[in-house]
Formats: C-alpha cells, sequence, structure tokens
C-alpha cells in the first residue's frame, strides 16, 4: 500500500502541501481530484522523489519508500518526455527492458499494448510523427509495460478523444484487478466516478475528502427529483428543509436534510397537483467535490 502521510512542501511563500495526507492500496484504483494548484502534481512528485518535502513521508508496504520501489513505479509526469525520434515500438522496448523486462517479454508487451490503444499500425513511426494525443497514449503504454506494483499518472486523460478515454480506462482497472495501486489525478469527475474505487480530494495542500466513491456517495445528502404537473402552488410552499437545487421545466431535484422524509415532500407535493414521476438519487461526484471544496471545478 502506498502512504502519503503529512505531505508538506513550501515554495517562498506557497505552501503547495500542507499536511496532505490519504492511501492507495494494492487493488484500487485511485481518482486523485482538487482545483488547480491544489497540490496534485507535487504531491505525485513527492511520492516519485522528484521533488523533495519539508515535512511528512511517503510510505510504501508501511516502510519509507525506496529508490528502488521509486525507479519501479509506473509513472505518467506531467513533463512529458518520450525521444522525438526514436520510433515508438522500439521507445517501450527499450523502456520495458530498462525495467527488466527480456526482450521476448518486452516486445510481446509492447506489441499488445499497441494494438489494444489502436497504435499497433505506428509501431515504426517516430513520435514526433504522431499526433499530441497518440504520443499521449505512448507515454501512457511507457508507464505500465513493465506492469509495475504502483502506477502514479498525472492527468492520463487531459485532450484525449472519448475512444482513448475508453481504452486507457480497460487498461487502468486491469492494473488495478491484478493488484497494483493506482493513482492518478484528474478534472474529469464523471470518468473519475465511473471508473474509480477510491478518491481523495485536495484543496490547498490539503486532503477534504477521501475514501471508497460508493460509500462516500451514500453519505452524501439524498436527492429527489420531482416531476409535477403544475408545479407553482409547490413550489411556494416547500419547506427549508428541502431546498431545489435544480430546475428543468416542471422536473425539480432537491436536496433533502438527513431528517427530511422524502415520503412526507411527496405528500405534500400531490397536495398542489400530481406527481408525474419521481425518484431518490445519489450525489455525483461532482457534487460531493463542490462541497469539498466549496468551489465549481
Ligand atoms: N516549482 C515550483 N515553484 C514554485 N511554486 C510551485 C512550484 N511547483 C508548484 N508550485 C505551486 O504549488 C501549488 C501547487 O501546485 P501543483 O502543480 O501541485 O497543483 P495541481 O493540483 O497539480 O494543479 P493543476 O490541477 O493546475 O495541475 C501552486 O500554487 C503552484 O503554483
Amino acid at each position: 500500500m502506498l502512504e502519503l502521510q503529512e505531505l508538506r512542501r513550501v515554495f517562498g511563500d506557497v505552501v503547495a502541501l500542507d499536511g496532505l495526507s490519504f492511501d492507495v492500496r494494492r487493488g484500487e484504483l485511485c481518482g486523485f481530484l482538487g482545483p488547480n494548484g491544489a497540490g496534485k502534481t507535487t504531491a505525485m512528485r513527492a511520492v516519485l522523489g522528484v521533488t523533495r518535502l519539508d515535512g511528512g513521508e511517503v510510505r510504501w508496504d508501511g516502510v519509507p519508500i525506496t529508490a528502488d520501489v521509486r525507479a519501479g513505479t509506473g509513472y505518467l509526469p506531467e513533463e512529458r518526455g518520450l525521444y522525438a525520434k526514436m520510433p515508438i515500438g522500439e521507445q517501450l522496448v527499450y523502456f520495458a527492458r530498462l525495467h527488466g523486462l527480456d526482450r521476448t517479454t518486452a516486445n510481446a508487451r509492447v506489441e499488445v499494448l499497441l494494438e489494444r490503444l489502436g497504435l499497433a499500425e505506428r509501431i515504426g513511426d517516430a513520435t514526433e510523427a504522431l499526433s499530441l494525443g497518440n504520443q499521449q497514449r505512448v507515454q501512457f503504454a511507457a508507464a505500465l509495460v513493465h506492469e509495475p506494483e504502483l502506477l502514479v499518472l498525472d492527468e492520463p486523460f487531459s485532450g484525449l478523444d472519448p475512444l482513448a478515454v475508453d481504452m486507457m480506462s480497460a487498461l487502468l482497472r486491469e492494473q488495478a484487478e491484478r493488484g497494483a495501486a493506482v493513482v492518478f489525478s484528474s478534472h474529469q469527475l464523471d470518468l473519475v466516478e465511473d471508473l474509480c474505487s477510491t478518491v481523495a480530494i485536495v484543496n490547498g495542500g490539503r486532503t477534504v475528502l477521501h475514501g471508497d466513491v460508493a460509500e462516500l456517495k451514500s453519505r452524501g445528502p439524498t436527492r429527489l427529483r420531482v416531476v409535477v404537473d403544475g408545479p407553482e402552488r409547490w413550489i411556494a410552499s416547500i419547506p427549508p428543509e428541502a431546498r431545489v437545487v435544480a430546475r428543468d421545466g416542471d422536473e425539480f431535484t432537491l436536496v433533502l436534510d438527513d431528517d427530511v422524509d422524502p415520503v412526507g415532500v411527496l405528500q405534500h407535493a400531490r397536495q398542489s397537483g400530481p406527481v408525474v414521476r419521481m425518484s431518490l438519487e445519489q450525489p455525483r461526484l461532482s457534487e460531493l467535490f463542490r462541497d469539498a471544496v466549496g468551489e465549481p471545478v
């Protein structure tokens, strides 16, 4: 398991990490979220030892992370780095070999990965001949070609088309399923909600929400979606414990305080006119994010 414990990093007047803590277990796919400047890149760089810490500790399997573990980690850095002139297949085999794979295994892995990422035809092309999105696919392949136990990816999905997002999502899921601890930063909250088992949300260098996605959603406030025929009279008398957070024509979304009985709210609505449709819903991750961070993404 990867543990970030009370990480602290200061750049001049800026406190980039202010006691940031969370952990990622093997088999877990963790979305690392936070507004711009929240400290995600700095924290990931600290995990890899690319930036030093002013306090706190990164641990792997219960002990301070070693240079060997760092060297074996699959890392997609913010500043992407591929050899511009080298054919992508050769390059990936080279990275795999650096991580100790024999040539046959390296070749086989690279072939499969390029196929899975829709780049099989481009195996002999130089990086610089590829579009930026395709270069990113190659960079992504470079991070996981050696099947690392720990994968740390800085915004792997940014700027990718939906097909690439699907391909990379499937590969990331498989990495976690084979037992790797996977953490990646993203601003794509719906994608993270679908893909990740856990999330860590940071703001101002501190963790403001961390845990299992399903559990966090179930703990969030209940939402009631109601379609009422002729709702004007009802709206005027909705109790303050049931706040209308969205309206689309006759469809209302209400957030209910914990102690409010949705049935009571419904009965109240029925007195104003026929209720055409109603459903109880859990909050979206984007709402939990906004609540935790206190501002829009
Ligand atoms: N090398 C540096 N020198 C000075 N300040 C830095 C440096 N690196 C990061 N910072 C500052 O630390 C804070 C955290 O930055 P960081 O890049 O970790 O945020 P982030 O969460 O990755 O943001 P984004 O979502 O925009 O990528 C910011 O205020 C940033 O300006």
